[in-house]
């Protein structure tokens, strides 16, 4: 594979930004650099994501809680945590006895729903 080959040659000293970039990249085709034990992980990434997640948790609930109302628009690559957001914000919602209908634009998607 010749994302292995590229990655062999890279110098084991990158530095924190640079493996957060190759992360990045390999992410958005649904890889990771978790496969390359040769390259470092990079430290904080899945804490980022849990971050950023943390975020956008607090700010739908706020706005549901508050019934404030609004339209969110989640979007990033694949494998960012999109559909593990909605699903997290739906189960909270009906653990409180809220009702949560969530509508899809086709069948497959509203199966991961
Ligand atoms: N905070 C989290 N804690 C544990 N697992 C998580 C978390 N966020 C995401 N995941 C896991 O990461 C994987 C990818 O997440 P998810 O399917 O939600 O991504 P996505 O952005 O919807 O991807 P796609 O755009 O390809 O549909 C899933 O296995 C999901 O369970």
């Amino acid at each position: 594979m010749w994302v292995f080959r590229v990655l062999q040659k890279l110098p084991r000293s990158l530095n924190q930004p640079q493996q957060q970039e190759i992360e990045k990249l390999m992410q958005s085709s649904r890889g990771s650099l978790k496969e390359f034990p040769c390259i470092p992980y990079p430290k904080g990434h899945v804490l980022e994501q849990l971050d950023e997640q943390n975020k956008i948790y607090d700010k739908i609930m706020l706005a549901v809680l508050k019934q404030k109302g609004g339209v969110f628009f989640l979007h990033g690559y694949g494998g960012k945590g999109k559909t593990f957001m909605w699903r997290t914000l739906a189960s909270s919602l009906r653990s409180n006895h809220e009702i949560v209908l969530t509508v899809a634009t086709s069948g497959i998607a509203s199966l991961l729903l």
